[in-house]
Formats: structure tokens, C-alpha cells, sequence
């Protein structure tokens, strides 16, 4: 694959996954980030890197550029729900900004990351993209604030953009998987009691109208979701705003997830129970078949096993034995 891309957000979890995998398909990839939530360590060995803020993203955008994959953005649903000017200001603020130095430049090609928190509670399972968008959370609303921004940016301007909505995304690939810190997502944090580096994993919540009573969630592998990356570069057209869901269609319980983990890791894995995180919906699990069919979209690593043994690697790798706060 040839081309130059801008990655923002590539020191990031799915970001650097993602620019590993345009420099292995023989792409030319700058990250630009700004080391907020990400880690220098994470842009791959190939990568040029620029450390700066999406807000200055017209200091290094220039025309040689044929699109960007924007993934730079702040991401927990929980803090969200309590600072939510810092969700409005970077991730909606921030890509107003990076939107203006791409129209500047001329670089006319968008792959954003979207969320499945831009649904909010589904309507009926599994969601679509024509469901009705109702977030439960600033976070959401910020990411659907930029889907519609990117919808005018098209229309008006001619940007070529695919939005793709993440579900939960977990494994790793490689050298290159999941940390953020503090961590706040629920794999890892299950392995880092597998570890040792926690006591116990909080269960938040166990009173959903689920079958166990926690909250379930489709857990896509992140190399499927980088390859739709990949496709999405080559299906966005002037003046059309794509969404696409990215998952797997098949939900699993909190305790699953855990029960899982119990099974990859071979660790007792205590939990304990604890209240209902806000913003939280109980069920969320992805249709992907517009991926499918205006993608070529199709993802191999559906088996929750796979993907926890892959972040169980990932997290033996790099994390060390250090105790958790
Ligand atoms: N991880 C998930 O389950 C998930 C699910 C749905 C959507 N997403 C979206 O995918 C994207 C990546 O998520 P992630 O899990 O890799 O998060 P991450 O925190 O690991 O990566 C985000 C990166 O963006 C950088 N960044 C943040 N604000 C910036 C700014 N203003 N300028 C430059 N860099 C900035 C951070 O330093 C970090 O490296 C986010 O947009 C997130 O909303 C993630
Ligand atoms: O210690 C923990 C951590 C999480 N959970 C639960 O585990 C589930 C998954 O939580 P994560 O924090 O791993 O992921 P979220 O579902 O909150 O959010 C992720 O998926 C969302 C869409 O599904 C958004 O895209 C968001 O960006 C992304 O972080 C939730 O029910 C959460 O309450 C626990 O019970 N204990």
C-alpha cells in the first residue's frame, strides 16, 4: 500500500496498532501526538513522530499528505461523566481544529474513531447505524458531535470521511496493546489482578437487566479493527460521510470477561462488587454489516479466549510486577 498518512493519537492503544499496520502494508506514517494519555514507547520503530496537539495540527499538515486516521482524543466514559468541558474541549475542540488544517492543506481523506457510546441505550440489539443516537455520556456526545461535524465537513467542503464506531476494543498485537494509566478498561485491569498488581477486580454493577445482571459488551480484537482501517483509506469518496459499527455481533457479561480470564490466565481472579459506574449502558453489541458490505470488512478473531490470551501476552510483556494504586 502506498500513500503518506497522518496518525493522530498513534501513541495511543488502537492509534500505534494501527500505524504498525500501514508501515507493514508499506505506507509512509507520521504520528502526531501529544503524549496526554499515550506513551512514546507505543509509535512504531517506522513511524516519524511529531509530539504537538491536534489544535497546532496546521504546523505539520502540508499537502503531501493523502489523508488522516484520527484517533487522538480523551476516551473514559466514567470521567467523562465528570469533567465533561475536558471531553468538549480536545475531542471536540481539538478536531474543529484538525478539520480547518486539513481543508487548508487540501488533504481531503478522514478516518475517525468513533464510538458505540454514541448510541447511548440501544433501542434494540444488535444496533445499526441508522439506530437512533442518544448518548448517555459527554464522552458519547463528543464523538457524535465530531460524526456530525465530519457529515458538514463532506457536504460543504468535499472531505472524503468514513467514521468507524468501535465497540470494545481489546487484545494486542505484538509489541503494541492496551495502557492506559491509570488503566480504566476491563481486561486489562482483570489481568492486572491475574498479575497480582491488584487485589481484586470491582464488579460495577450486578442488577442490569442482562442475564447475570452485568453489563455486556461486543469485545473486538484490535488487528481485526486496524485492518478495517486499512479498507475504510481506500472506500471513502469526496463528499461522503461513511459510518460504519466495528464489532463482532456477540455480547459477554462483566463476569465472562472474567470468567474468561480466570480460564486463559490460570489465576483465581477475586472480585468484589461495586456500584453502577455512570453513563454505562447495560447491553451494547454491534450489527456490523455495513462494514461488511461497504467495507469488504471481515473479522477473524471473534473468540473471547483469543482475544484475552493476546492482551494476557501483551500485559506479561510489558507491565512488570509494579502494584497498581
Ligand atoms: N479503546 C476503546 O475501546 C475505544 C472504543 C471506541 C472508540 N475509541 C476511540 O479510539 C481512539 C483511540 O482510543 P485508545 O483506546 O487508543 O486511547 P488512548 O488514550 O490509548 O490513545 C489516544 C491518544 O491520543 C493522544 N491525544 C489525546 N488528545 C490529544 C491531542 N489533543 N493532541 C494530540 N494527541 C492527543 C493521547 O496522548 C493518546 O496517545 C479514541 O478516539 C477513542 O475515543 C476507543
Ligand atoms: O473495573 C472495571 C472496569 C469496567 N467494568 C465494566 O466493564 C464493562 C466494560 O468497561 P470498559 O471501561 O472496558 O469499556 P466501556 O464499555 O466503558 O467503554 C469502551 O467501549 C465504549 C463503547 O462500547 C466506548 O467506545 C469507550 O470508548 C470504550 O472505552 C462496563 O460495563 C464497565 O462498567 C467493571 O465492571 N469493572
Amino acid at each position: 500500500m502506498s500513500g503518506k498518512y497522518l496518525v493522530t493519537g498513534g501513541a495511543g492503544y488502537v492509534g500505534s496498532v494501527v500505524a504498525q499496520h500501514l508501515l507493514e502494508a508499506g505506507a509512509e506514517v507520521t504520528v502526531l501526538d501529544n503524549l496526554s494519555t499515550g506513551f512514546r514507547e507505543g509509535v512504531p520503530a517506522g513511524a516519524a513522530f511529531v509530539e504537538g496537539d491536534i489544535r497546532d495540527a496546521a504546523k505539520w499538515l502540508d499537502p503531501s499528505y493523502d489523508a488522516v486516521l484520527h484517533f487522538a482524543a480523551f476516551s473514559q466514559v466514567g470521567e467523562s461523566v465528570v469533567k465533561p468541558e475536558k471531553y468538549w474541549d480536545n475531542n471536540v475542540g481539538g478536531t474543529l481544529a484538525l478539520l480547518g488544517a486539513m481543508r487548508e492543506a487540501g488533504v481531503r481523506t478522514l478516518v475517525f474513531s468513533s464510538t458505540a457510546a454514541t448510541y447511548g441505550e440501544p433501542v434494540s440489539t444488535p444496533i445499526t447505524e441508522t439506530d437512533p443516537t442518544a448518548p448517555t455520556s459527554p464522552y458519547g456526545a463528543s464523538k457524535l458531535a465530531v460524526d456530525h461535524m465530519i457529515t458538514g465537513e463532506a457536504k460543504a467542503h468535499g472531505l472524503g470521511a468514513v467514521s468507524l464506531r468501535y465497540f470494545n476494543v481489546a487484545g494486542a498485537y505484538g509489541e503494541y496493546g492496551e495502557r492506559h494509566d491509570p488503566e480504566s478498561h476491563l481486561i486489562p485491569l482483570v489481568l492486572q489482578v491475574a498479575q497480582g498488581r491488584r487485589d481484586a477486580i470491582s464488579v460495577y454493577g450486578d442488577d442490569y437487566p442482562t442475564p447475570d445482571g452485568t453489563c455486556v459488551r461486543d469485545y473486538i480484537h484490535v488487528a481485526d479493527l486496524a485492518e478495517a482501517h486499512l479498507l475504510a483509506l481506500k472506500a471513502a469518496r469526496p463528499g461522503e460521510h461513511l459510518i460504519c459499527n466495528l464489532g463482532n455481533g456477540n455480547g459477554f457479561s462483566v463476569r465472562e470477561v472474567i470468567e474468561t480470564a480466570r480460564r486463559v490466565t490460570g489465576h483465581p481472579i477475586p472480585e468484589v462488587p461495586a456500584p453502577r459506574r455512570g453513563g454505562d449502558p447495560a447491553v451494547l453489541v454491534a450489527s456490523a454489516d455495513t462494514a461488511r458490505a461497504k467495507l469488504g470488512w471481515t473479522p477473524s478473531r471473534a473468540d473471547l479466549a483469543g482475544i484475552v490470551a493476546d492482551a494476557w501476552e501483551f500485559a506479561q510483556q510489558t507491565a512488570g510486577n509494579a502494584r497498581e494504586q
